[in-house]
């Protein structure tokens, strides 16, 4: 079980969200030697353990009060509640933020030939998966019948071998799909990595801890879609450039030395900045355009 004093996360070990969520601890300042390959390692600037896992571990552990948080996707969050639901099993947990990483969809995706005339014509089909409940909740939200056949990876195979007629699986680009001779047919379910925690674990100092972690947590997601940029404007085009800013933030205008005619605009973006943004500021006269990424942001 869980200590009183310190927030133990469980992250996935090596896969798709790993990488980023390593990332994601970083950049809030947890010191962690991640060349360690102990799975339950220690944060050692605050009071945190951090227990590397399968990602498929992670929202059961989290459930069992194990681990007190869990960054997972919510493919793998949704799957295993309703598994557990099923079983009568405890799966109560709490969402505490969603994560800019891990975006992916659900995907039912057929053989290419296969003539698709909308979601009756896969009536009675079977399907190669890794989600059967997800596929299951699908199948009776739509009103027809489906069956499935459990893989743990490299689903895509499945219908090439008479494994299944169709497969229910992880989509991104799209890449594998047409590699394996598959097109996708139906959307059912969109997911992103989440950070869930525990209803039972939470004590004052763990929540303490939390407390911290989440604002610094929401500080570079926010840096992370946000970028700084800095150029010279004519004074006299001061308008139509603020007006160009994506974002509502209200630009710095600052003098440049020995120029009467020109300023310096620094504004943070928090939307994308197009080629064709910096396109038009240039058309107005704008130059040394720079746009910088964020490392952190607060308030
Ligand atoms: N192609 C993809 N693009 C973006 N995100 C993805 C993609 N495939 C999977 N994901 C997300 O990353 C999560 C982990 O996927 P990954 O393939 O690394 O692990 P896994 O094989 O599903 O699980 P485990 O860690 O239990 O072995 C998925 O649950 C999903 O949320
Ligand atoms: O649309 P794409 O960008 O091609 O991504 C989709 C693939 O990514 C995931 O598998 P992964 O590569 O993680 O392999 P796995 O089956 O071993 O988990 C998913 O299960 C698909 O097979
Ligand atoms: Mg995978």
């Amino acid at each position: 079980m869980t200590t009183e004093t310190r927030l133990r996360i469980a992250m996935q070990k090596s896969g798709r969200l790993s990488e980023e969520t390593q990332q994601l601890l970083k950049r809030c300042g947890l010191k962690l030697n991640v060349a360690d390959r102990r799975l339950l390692a220690h944060v050692t600037n605050m009071p945190i353990d951090i227990m590397r896992v399968r990602s498929s571990d992670i929202p059961g552990l989290v459930m069992d009060g194990v681990c007190d948080l869990g960054i997972v996707g919510d493919n793998t969050l949704e799957e295993t509640a309703l598994e557990r639901e099923l079983l009568g099993e405890k799966s109560d947990y709490i969402k505490t933020t969603g994560l800019n990483f891990g975006g992916c969809r659900l995907s039912l995706a057929m053989p290419e030939e296969f003539e698709y005339t909308g979601i009756k014509s896969l009536n009675g089909l079977r399907f190669a998966t890794t989600y059967p409940q997800l596929l299951k909740r699908f199948a009776q939200q739509s009103g027809i019948e489906l069956d499935y056949c459990l893989l743990k990876g490299s689903v895509e195979v499945a219908p090439r071998v008479g494994l299944a007629d169709g497969i229910c699986d992880l989509v991104s680009t799209g890449a594998t799909l047409e590699a394996n001779g598959l097109k996708e047919v139906e959307v059912i379910y969109r997911s992103k990595a989440s950070l869930i925690q525990s209803t039972s674990t939470m004590t004052d100092k763990k929540q303490e801890i939390l407390d911290t972690l989440l604002p610094r947590i929401q500080g570079v997601m926010k840096a992370k879609e946000s970028k700084y940029i800095m150029l010279h404007a004519p004074k006299d085009k001061l308008a139509e450039v603020s007006n160009l800013m994506p974002g509502k933030e209200t630009p710095t205008v600052l003098p440049l030395a020995g120029r009467d005619d020109l300023v310096a605009v620094h504004v943070v973006a928090t939307e994308t900045f197009f080629w064709e943004t910096m396109e038009s500021l240039k058309a107005l006269g704008c130059d040394s355009i720079l746009v910088m990424p964020i490392e952190k942001m607060m308030g």
